[in-house]
């Protein structure tokens, strides 16, 4: 598990030093429209080449799932975004760059890799919280989880970010990103009686805010909300800083199914940290369904003490 580990967390910070490149100079045209209206950016593209190319040429072998792929790019009318995936990739050829981003269209299997080489892209457009999240999962469970979070600052240094990364049963760890001394994490103490810190998206439409609004009524003046984009929320969750996550389903998609990248590598930090992560009805996450959590609704995350407590509030009709 160390080699994957080693490789995942170098082209981790690979992809991180494009996305800090790209964000700082990010204008309009840097990013498409995808088929379901949500934005796709430079950064997102050249990410999951990076990250591709570095897993197959040290594991050709393992089946890449990511979130992105090329076939937009291949189109003339996207050409400019394409020269634009370049500048930050200038070694690379045009084939080079859209056949690594496809190296991302794997299946789903025994052992496969899941990557979200932007996680939060609405985040990064704001110049906000994202996170590059790369897990492998093995016979249906997440067993390598790493989180790129540059915009997360290590240990109050505004300008380090932040790189969390937990093997299956080794624990969960977090370093600056850049390199540095990886210490352990470890979820909050909070029980049910103390100030409970609820995460939420930023993004109102993914998620149900009105729901999580009446079940933090319950915990009164005690309920406080902290509101971040990303998989970021996990890490925050992992090193005490918050002690529920929830992402419940929205009413206008009440059929939405969350995206095994949108969750694989948090889901293992934060149970490795000591935490819970289930779905809203106390079920295990099961990512052994294809690319999308089909067996699960929603999803619950606590440091385990407020587990109980909150899938009772949520479930008592
Ligand atoms: N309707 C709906 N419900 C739930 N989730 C959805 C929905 N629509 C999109 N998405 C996924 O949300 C991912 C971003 O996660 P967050 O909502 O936590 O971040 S953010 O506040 O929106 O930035 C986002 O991941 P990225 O596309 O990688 O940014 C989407 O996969
Ligand atoms: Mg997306
Ligand atoms: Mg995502
Ligand atoms: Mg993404």
């Amino acid at each position: 598990m160390k080699t994957y580990l080693t490789i995942a967390l170098q082209a981790v910070e690979q992809a991180a030093k494009i996305c800090q490149q790209v964000q700082a100079q990010l204008v309009e045209e840097d990013s498409l429209t995808k088929k379901d209206r949500s934005p796709v950016t430079v950064a997102d593209f050249a990410s999951q080449a990076i990250i591709c190319k570095r897993l197959k040429e040290a594991f050709p072998e393992i089946d890449i799932v990511g979130e992105e792929d090329a076939q937009s790019l291949r189109q003339d009318e996207n050409r400019e975004v394409l020269n634009k995936i370049g500048q930050f990739l200038p070694d690379w050829s045009v084939d080079q760059i859209l056949d690594s981003i496809d190296l991302g269209n794997g299946e789903p299997g025994a052992l496969f890799w899941t990557l979200d080489p932007i996680d939060g892209t609405k985040g990064f457009l704001r110049k906000d919280q994202y996170a590059i999240a790369l897990a492998l999962l093995k016979d249906g469970q997440p067993v390598l989880g790493v989180l790129g979070c540059p915009n997360l600052p290590f240990n109050g240094q505004a300008d380090r970010g932040t790189l969390m990364y937990a093997i299956k049963g080794e624990g969960a760890f977090t370093l600056p990103l850049g390199g540095g001394e990886a210490k352990q994490v470890h979820v909050s103490d909070n029980d049910p009686e103390d100030v409970v810190r609820f995460l939420e998206s930023v993004e109102a439409g993914h998620a149900n805010h009105s729901l999580q609004g009446r079940l933090m009524a319950h915990f009164g003046d005690r309920a406080k909300a902290v509101r971040f984009d990303s998989q970021v929320k996990y890490a925050v969750l992992a090193r005490a800083d918050a002690d529920v996550y929830l992402r419940l389903p929205n009413s206008e998609k009440p059929d939405y199914r969350e995206k095994i990248w949108d969750h694989a590598a948090g889901a293992l930090i934060v149970q490795e940290a000591g935490g819970t992560v289930t779905d809203m009805f106390g079920k295990p996450l099961e990512f052994n369904h294809g690319k999308k959590l089909m067996a699960n609704r929603g999803l619950v995350v606590t440091n385990g003490k407020l587990h109980q407590k909150i899938i009772e509030l949520l479930n008592r009709g």
